[in-house]
């Protein structure tokens, strides 16, 4: 990340809102560590910036040329977020040149835009999805950045997952390389909570609650019954951050399975055995799988090719379909056992929906920080929360590695112990657990400026 050379006093000083505010600026030497449980005498690690206002910023309101894009899939807080990007620019600095982009990244070179006002944003909060539009692909980073150049953008507040970040990246370097003057703010968005380094995406607590209505459904169905299954499908292509969280709230949940642990159906210790073993136990039982869950055993029993979408993630075969008939055929036929099966697939409607009490505050202070950092002169950051506080995260830390779920970490153990589920795992299963946890890159947290170009 970068920072712009700061020239200005910084107007919210005149703000009536803000001037009373003791301590309202951000220390410039406020730093937040990326690990707070250290052992005595180990090294300091990796520090990022504390987010939040300056004394001094870089642009001066009435030069501010800003826009705002959204890629990737839906995620509840979208709009909160563009809303409050506004606002915040509009209340905060006075600017009132704020361009929104459609239809994500190709929406730069093919798409039409939209100038946005605070009064023509007041409502979007309310609804889910994003007024922008988004995408996936079309990301050509030279169209992309000859158009904000010859646009006079200087402000480009980017909402996007981990793929939206790295193409940030990619735009935030033309730019550089040519020189402009112009911020480039990420705000992760992922309701997967699959992006590194933050405590935690937007969107992803209102995405776990909705979940439990669902899962709800499914206890209830199969309470109602004689050996009654429900089978609850919700989203996670790589991380399986919701099924973990929303099993772990429900209590109603017998059995979770995720993509980072793999499982077996047949045999001793297998999914099948423990299903028999809890419908003689309780009568009943719920199955909550994540959508790239044994996606290797499927892609074995239907011999299925890889296919890919627009921005290269991995499509995926239907898990729930294929579990649920699984289960009836290895029950029906085999054991001659009656069961009563429901599948719920939900996988939509978790993340099309407006986002919750919280996760709205938490999407207004993102954009508040986003806002604070362009106007400041930082550049080449995303934006997000880091044991608690607010900070500017270069791109590189966001985009090395994707945040999974750590099968030998103290989380998923009480997940198991919650649920009382098998693990599923050998021992050398956890030995190559332990191995392939990657280790990321040795760069600093330090951000960049937009000035100078230096770090
Ligand atoms: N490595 C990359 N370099 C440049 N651009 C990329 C890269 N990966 C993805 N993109 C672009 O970023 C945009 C969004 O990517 P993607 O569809 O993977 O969603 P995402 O941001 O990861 O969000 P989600 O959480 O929904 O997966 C697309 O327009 C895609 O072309
Ligand atoms: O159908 P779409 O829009 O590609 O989105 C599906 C994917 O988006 C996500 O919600 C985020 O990547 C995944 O969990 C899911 O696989
Ligand atoms: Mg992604």
């Amino acid at each position: 990340m970068m920072l712009l050379l700061q020239t200005y006093p910084n107007p919210i000083k005149e703000n009536p809102a803000y001037s009373v505010v003791k301590q309202f600026f951000v220390n410039q030497d406020d730093t937040v560590p990326k690990k707070v449980v250290v052992q005595k005498d180990s090294p300091r690690g990796i520090h990022f910036r504390r987010a939040g206002p300056r004394q001094r910023v870089y642009f001066e309101s009435d030069d501010v040329n800003a826009c705002i894009v959204t890629c990737g899939g839906l995620c509840p807080g979208l709009n909160t977020v563009i809303r409050e990007i506004i606002c915040g620019l509009s209340y905060m600095y006075g600017v009132d040149k704020v361009l929104g982009i459609e239809g994500g990244y190709r929406g730069f070179y093919a798409r039409n835009t939209i100038q946005l006002t605070p009064k023509s944003v007041n409502d979007i909060h309310k609804r889910g999805g994003t007024i922008l539009s988004t995408s996936r692909g079309g990301h050509d980073t030279l169209k992309i950045v000859d158009n904000i150049q010859d646009r006079g953008i200087n402000q480009v507040y980017i909402i996007g997952g981990d793929g939206t970040q790295k193409g940030a990246a990619a735009i935030f370097e033309e730019i550089r390389r040519r020189r402009l003057k112009v911020a480039v703010a990420g705000i992760p968005k992922t309701i997967d909570n699959d992006i590194a380094v933050i405590d935690k995406s937007f969107g992803f607590d209102t995405a776990v609650e909705e979940a439990q209505r669902a899962i709800n459904a499914a206890h209830v169905e199969a309470e109602s019954v004689e050996n009654g299954i429900g089978v609850v499908k919700l989203m996670g292509r790589y991380s399986g951050f919701i099924a973990m969280y929303a099993t772990l709230a429900s209590r109603d949940v017998d059995c979770c399975l995720i993509p980072e642990s793999p499982f077996y159906l047949e045999g001793k210790g297998g999914l099948y055995e423990f299903i028999e073993r809890r419908l003689k136990e309780n009568g009943h039982m719920v199955i909550v799988v994540a959508e790239g869950a044994g996606q290797d055993l499927i892609a074995e029993s239907m011999k299925s090719m890889d296919h890919e979408d627009a921005s290269g993630n991995k499509l995926l075969l239907d898990v729930g379909l294929w579990l649920s008939q699984g289960i009836k055929n290895y029950f029906t036929s085999r054991q001659k056992m009656t069961i009563n099966l429901k599948y719920i697939d939900p996988t939509y409607m978790i993340r099309a929906i407006p986002s919750n009490a919280s996760d709205n505050v938490y999407c207004t202070l993102l954009a508040q920080s986003a806002v604070h950092g362009a106007m400041a002169g930082f550049t080449g950051f995303t934006v997000g929360l880091v044991n608690g506080r607010q900070t500017y995260i270069p791109f590189e830390r966001v985009t090395e590695k994707r945040n999974k779920v750590v099968i030998t970490d103290r989380m998923w153990a009480r997940l198991l112990s919650s649920t009382n589920q098998p693990s599923f795992l050998s021992s050398k299963d956890v030995e190559e657990a332990n191995k392939t946890e990657e280790q990321p890159k040795q760069t600093s947290g330090e951000v960049k400026c937009l000035e100078n170009g230096s770090t």
